[in-house]
Parts: C-alpha cells; sequence; structure tokens
C-alpha cells in the first residue's frame, strides 16, 4: 500500500493496487499492519456503503464530535467521486483549509480524513458508489455538519450542486468565532 501525504495533516491518499494475472485481480482494501504507522491502534468498528444516483449530487460534509471522533477510509467502488477532506481541528495551521482528491473506482484507492476533519464529497459519475471504513461507530447525537456553501470554507466544488439531503441543506453556516474542535 502506498500513503501520499496532503497539505492537510493526517489526510493520506493510500493506493491499494490489485495484483492481476490471468484469472483477473486481487487487492487488499485494508491492512492494520500495514497502515500501522497511519492507523495506530485504532481499529475499523463499522464499515458503510452508500450509492448516490446523480451526477452533482453532495454527501456532507460530516464529522462526529468526541468522544465518538473517527478516522475515515473512503474508497470509490463504482463510478468517480471529488472527495473532501475539511480541517477542524482548534490549533492546525490548516484550520479551516479543505483538502479534494477524486477517487474512482479503477484507481485503487482510499482518502483517509482523520478525527477532527469533516468529510463530503460530490459524485462525478452517475450511480456513484463509496465504502466507508470506520474507526468510531455511528452516533447521531454525535454528529456534526458543515454547510456544502459556506463561505468560510469556499469549496470548489466542480459541478453545480444537484442534489442534497435536507438536513445537510439546514447544516449552520460556521459562526464567526468557531475556534476549532478539539480531538
Ligand atoms: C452514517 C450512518 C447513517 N445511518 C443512517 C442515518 C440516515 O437515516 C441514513 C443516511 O445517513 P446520512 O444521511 O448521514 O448519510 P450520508 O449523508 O450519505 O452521509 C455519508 O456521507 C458523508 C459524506 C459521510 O462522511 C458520512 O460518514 C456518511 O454517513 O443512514 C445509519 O443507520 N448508520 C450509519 O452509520
Amino acid at each position: 500500500m502506498n500513503v501520499t501525504p496532503t497539505p492537510i495533516a493526517g489526510v493520506m491518499l493510500v493506493e491499494t493496487p490489485l495484483r492481476e494475472d490471468h484469472r483477473g485481480a486481487f487487492g487488499r482494501l485494508y491492512c492494520d499492519r500495514e497502515l500501522a504507522d497511519l492507523a495506530g491502534t485504532r481499529r475499523i468498528v463499522q464499515i458503510n456503503q452508500s450509492r448516490t444516483r446523480e451526477a452533482g449530487a453532495v454527501r456532507g460534509l460530516h464529522f462526529q464530535h468526541a468522544p465518538h471522533a473517527e478516522m475515515k477510509f473512503v474508497r470509490c467502488l463504482r463510478g468517480r467521486v471529488w472527495d473532501v477532506a475539511v480541517d477542524l481541528r482548534a490549533g492546525s495551521s490548516t484550520f479551516l483549509r479543505w483538502h479534494a482528491q477524486e477517487l474512482r473506482a479503477d484507481r485503487h484507492a482510499m482518502l483517509v480524513i482523520p478525527e477532527g476533519c469533516a468529510h463530503g464529497f460530490q459524485v462525478l459519475e452517475a450511480d456513484s458508489e463509496l465504502l466507508y471504513l470506520h474507526t468510531a461507530h455511528y452516533d447521531p447525537d454525535a454528529e456534526g455538519g458543515l454547510r456544502h456553501d459556506d463561505p468560510r470554507l469556499a469549496i470548489a466544488w466542480p459541478l453545480p450542486v444537484a442534489d442534497l439531503s435536507e438536513r445537510d441543506r439546514a447544516h449552520p453556516l460556521l459562526s464567526p468565532d468557531f475556534a476549532g474542535l478539539d480531538v
């Protein structure tokens, strides 16, 4: 597995190349031994999948507050998405900066979003599917969300936003005095 850092500390791209032979291909999706430097003693406790119909649709941006903060490993199983991590960590040198990475089913890779960062994505191809590995259980009471169009983030989504959940439409804008999450 090849790990590449991004400009945001802890947000990494992990490439997991397939081994091909005459029968087809085989690849590892995750290995706590190979990723020990990145994941430490964290355990994957929940694995989710989403399918999004419309190109241009946006899901997120979501995070969980401590003590339910989580590291997420996000992989595209079908289609293409523009995956975004936003640094919400108090005191971070990249506080409120975002990093985007195109994830696509034919490039076997995952974006790692650490605790204290929000995650969202825009679908670039209809019927794209994502797989998420989580190091904390889903706790709706601990969930927080950012507006995709928050001017303090100024996320440059590549397509016009075509579809959003009611919940994602309703996230509050970041208050001017928001100083970040303690994780
Ligand atoms: C995460 C989760 C959700 N749900 C329920 C809650 C809702 O009734 C329904 C859809 O959840 P939500 O609207 O939060 O799903 P998305 O907006 O696609 O959020 C997803 O995409 C964004 C970008 C993320 O980063 C989240 O981790 C991921 O959940 O599934 C569960 O039952 N279990 C779960 O673990």
